[in-house]
Order: structure tokens, then C-alpha cells, then sequence
């Protein structure tokens, strides 16, 4: 594979431009359709994965639960009482017990009752149960007895037939349910050992940047890695399987080894995206063979992020892997998050079965704009709130603005700077502001976090408003 060409985008303006050129980059809904048309493409190639029931709580059926067994798997006394056979009074069979857990009895003839438990396998020739207490024995002999009914008996009584609840191959529950307690239990009952549930994305972080620290102060130069702490947990909220957070500084070929390497599903990293001396990502991406997706997008902050296809890497051949590049200014990775790499994942662990109505690419060219059955509701639609303030929007670009709710109204903070993280950290969610900028009481998406906000109570303390 080889960079696409032309590319979408010429990410950095010629030095001669104006400022504020409209530049090449993808528009911001266009870039997250491309993500999730990468992620719905990854998906494809994705063989459900068998976890152990304690492990499966929460996830969705990747297939069917198709009963392994009849349930139940034998005629089973539903009370403790007496099998009996045919009409009474009956003899009983004394010192032959049958528990729950015990292999089949002798078979009972006409006229012969024994005692049995509930849950015990029912002897062949057993035409009822009759309940202890619907009874009577009484002792004719030393060792002999016979049992009376104090009731009508019924043929079948307090029987539970096999396969009274299902067939084995029966289907219980289809693919896409989502495993409850109760589901678990079913699928014990059924035979399960393991649950087929759609893998978890499996994401690899490498924060690039010499001048990061992991602890302490910033001091000459060098500051903390702000998103090497965030990342992570956040893309877990997102439901994916982070592999490990990496340091790989501004060293190209320690760059390469770890993207050539990964056998993430999403390898993200953070810096390095721009065209300064040390910005190694495009190039490493060029001499890896990727295939760029995206690279720049009409976003503010955050447009030098870009979404590439990578090459199969060292898990199984085949494995279809894309490589997320987030800005290094930290509220422009927070962007490059939600921008590209929250729908990619998305798409990845969507569970619905995939359509066939068009054959499934990520790189089919922007110009074809028509929506899979698999993209049409992908993005799912954010929920949009009127903002309470006027927005200064972008000439060309969409804004990612973050905001609080409150009292209906979605509430610009300050410190959005693409190197801040003030105002994120105090959100509800990020406000996206069309090019042009918002009117007072102007309808807006906002993007969620993947995670319990105050919807703005908890967030105005100390936050700062426009
Ligand atoms: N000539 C151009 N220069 C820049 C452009 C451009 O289009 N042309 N875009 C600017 C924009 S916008 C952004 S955003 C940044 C993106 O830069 P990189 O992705 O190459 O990121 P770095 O240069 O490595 O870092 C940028 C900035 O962020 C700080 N940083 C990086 N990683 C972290 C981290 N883990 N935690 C905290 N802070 C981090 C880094 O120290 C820099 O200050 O490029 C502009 N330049
Ligand atoms: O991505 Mo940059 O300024 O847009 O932070």
C-alpha cells in the first residue's frame, strides 16, 4: 500500500497563503464518517471471542444462544414425594432413595412407588409424583409398606418432562442481547462455559514528545505528559482494551518499531503531527506503507489529526489496523478523540450484524457520499441544546467549544485553548460550533463524555464562562 494519491488534504498552507485560507483538510462530519467507515471496515475481519460467563456480564451475543442440552435434560420429580407407577395403592421399594445428582434408578413397575427428591431423575416406567405430604404409608409388615394417595392422582403430575423448556439446538435468546445476570444463568442451564462476544477493540497509546515528564514539576523546558494519564482510562470508558500507554519520545525509528509492531486493532498516538523537525508521524507512516485516511481536518483545535490504514502487523495476517495520530496540544488530542478515534471505536464494537448492501471499504473516495446501511445512523445523531451565549465560530472550520449544562442551556467555558485542559475538565460535553461561529440560543450538537457528568451542578463551581 502506498500514501493515497492525491491526498485528501495539503495539511500545511503554502508559506505565501493568506491566513485563514479555506485549507484541503476533510470537513469535521466527513472525518468522522471516514472513522466510522474504518472501524465498520475493521469490524468485518473480527471473529467473536469465547469469554468465561463471569467475563461476559454486560457484553452482547456475538451469536445465538442455541441450547446445548434439552432442558430439562431429563424427566425430573418437580417435588420430594413418590414416583409411583400406574394406579394405587402402591408398594413401596424401601432403602431405594433416588436423590437429585444420582444416576437413573431401577425402572418402577405397575404398582410400585419409591421415594425421590425433588430435581432427582424420574425412573423410566413412572406414570406421577405424589407429593409427601398428599400421602400415607403404612407399614403392612417389617419392611413392607404401602402408599396411599390422599388426593386424586393425575398421569403426569409433578413431572417436569424433558425438553419441557427447550430442544438442545433450540434457539434461546438471538445475537445482539445484551448478558444479564439472568442470561448468565441461562447459559449455564444451557451448557455454556464460554460466551461468543465481539472482541474488544484493543488500542496501543504511544505519546511521543522529548520534552514530557511523568512526575513532578515542569522545570527547564520540560513539562508533564498530560494525555499519557488520560488516554487511557478514557478509551476504556469507550469500551476498548488498552494494551499499554508507551513513552516513545521524538525518536523516528523507535516510532516505527512500535507502529510496524502493535497488534492493537487502533495503535493512537499523540504529537508529532504537525511539520516541525522532530514531527516523525507522516513519516513514519510513509515508510510503513500506510494508506492515509485522513490527514488534517476543518476542526479547531486539533486539525493536524489524521486516521491511516495500516498494514497487518504481527497478530494474524489479515488484521485490518488503523493508526489515529491526536495533535500534541492536549485540548486538540481531546478533539482528535471524539473527532476520529471515539467513532472508529464505535463502529468497531457495533454488535448489529453487518449489512451486505455495498461491499465494505475505508477508503472508498470522499466524493461518495452515499451511506452504507452500516454508517446511515453513524454516527448516532449527538443530543443538541440550544447555547446559552454567542460562540465565535471559525471562517472555514468547525469548532469543538467546551460547555456545562444548565437550566436547559449549554454554557461556553473559558480556557479552550488547544493547549489547555482548564475548561474540558470542568465539561459537561463539547459544544460543535459551525464555521462562522453560534447565536444565542442556537441549537448545537454536543459531543457526550463516556462518562457521569453533573450536567453542570458539580461543574460550575470554579468553573469560568465566556
Ligand atoms: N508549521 C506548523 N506548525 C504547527 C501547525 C501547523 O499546521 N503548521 N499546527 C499547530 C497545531 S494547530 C497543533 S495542534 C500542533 C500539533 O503539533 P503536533 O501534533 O506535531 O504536536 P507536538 O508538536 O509534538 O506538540 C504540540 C504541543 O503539545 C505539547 N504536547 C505534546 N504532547 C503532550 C503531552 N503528552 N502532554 C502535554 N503536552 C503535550 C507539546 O509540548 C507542544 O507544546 O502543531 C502546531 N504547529
Ligand atoms: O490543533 Mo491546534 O491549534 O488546532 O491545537
Amino acid at each position: 500500500m502506498s500514501l493515497k494519491e492525491p491526498l485528501p488534504v495539503a495539511p500545511h498552507p503554502a508559506p505565501d497563503a493568506p491566513a485563514e485560507q479555506p485549507h484541503r483538510a476533510t470537513a469535521w462530519a466527513e472525518a468522522r464518517a471516514a472513522a466510522v467507515r474504518a472501524g465498520t471496515f475493521a469490524r468485518a475481519g473480527r471473529a467473536p471471542l469465547g469469554v468465561p460467563l463471569a467475563r461476559a456480564l454486560g457484553q452482547v451475543l456475538a451469536e445465538p444462544l442455541v441450547a446445548l442440552t434439552d432442558l430439562p435434560p431429563f424427566d425430573t420429580s418437580a417435588m420430594d414425594g413418590w414416583a409411583v407407577a400406574g394406579p394405587g395403592p402402591w408398594t413401596v421399594r424401601e432403602g431405594l432413595d433416588i436423590l437429585a445428582g444420582q444416576a437413573p434408578g431401577a425402572p418402577t413397575a405397575d404398582g410400585e412407588a419409591v421415594r425421590i427428591a425433588t430435581g432427582a431423575r424420574v425412573p423410566e416406567g413412572t406414570t406421577a409424583v405424589l407429593r409427601t405430604e398428599h400421602s400415607r404409608t403404612d407399614r403392612t409388615a417389617p419392611g413392607d409398606a404401602v402408599l396411599r394417595a390422599l388426593r386424586e392422582v393425575v398421569a403426569g403430575q409433578d413431572i417436569r418432562p424433558r425438553g419441557q423448556e427447550c430442544r438442545s439446538g433450540d434457539e434461546l435468546l438471538p445475537a445482539g442481547t445484551r448478558v444479564t445476570p439472568a442470561v448468565l444463568g441461562l447459559a449455564a442451564a444451557a451448557g455454556y462455559d464460554e460466551l461468543p462476544v465481539p472482541p474488544r477493540p484493543r488500542v496501543e497509546i504511544l505519546v511521543l514528545g522529548d520534552e514530557l515528564l511523568t512526575s513532578g514539576l515542569p522545570h527547564e523546558g520540560l513539562i508533564r505528559d498530560a494525555l499519557g494519564p488520560m488516554l487511557g482510562p478514557w478509551l476504556t470508558a469507550l469500551g476498548a482494551d488498552v494494551l499499554a500507554t508507551r513513552r516513545i519520545g521524538d525518536d523516528a525509528e523507535v516510532l516505527y518499531a512500535a507502529v510496524a509492531g502493535s497488534a492493537a486493532d487502533l495503535v493512537l498516538t499523540t504529537g508529532g503531527t504537525a511539520a516541525g523537525p522532530v514531527d516523525h508521524v507522516h513519516g513514519v507512516l510513509h515508510r510503513a506503507g500506510a494508506t492515509l485516511l485522513v490527514d488534517g481536518v476543518k476542526v479547531r483545535p486539533g486539525h493536524p489529526m489524521l486516521l491511516a490504514r495500516l498494514g497487518a502487523g504481527p497478530a494474524r495476517p489479515g488484521h485490518v489496523r488503523h493508526l489515529v495520530g491526536l495533535p500534541g496540544n492536549p485540548l486538540a488530542a481531546v478533539s482528535g478523540l471524539l473527532t476520529l478515534a471515539a467513532p472508529l471505536l464505535k463502529a468497531l464494537s457495533d454488535d448489529r450484524p453487518l449489512s451486505d448492501d455495498r461491499p465494505l471499504s475505508d477508503d472508498r473516495p470522499l466524493s461518495d457520499d452515499r451511506p452504507t446501511s452500516d454508517e446511515r445512523n453513524e454516527p448516532s445523531a449527538p443530543p443538541r441544546m440550544p447555547v446559552r451565549d454567542e460562540v465565535q465560530g471559525h471562517p472555514y472550520d468547525t469548532r469543538l467549544v467546551p460547555v456545562v449544562r444548565r437550566g436547559g442551556w449549554a454554557v461556553p467555558l473559558r480556557y479552550h485553548g488547544p493547549a489547555m485542559l482548564r475548561g474540558i475538565a470542568a465539561a459537561d460535553g463539547l459544544a460543535v460550533v459551525p464555521p462562522g461561529g453560534a447565536r444565542p440560543g442556537q441549537e448545537l450538537d454536543i459531543l457526550d463524555l463516556p462518562w457521569p457528568t453533573a450536567d453542570g451542578a458539580a461543574s460550575v463551581q470554579g468553573a469560568c464562562f465566556t
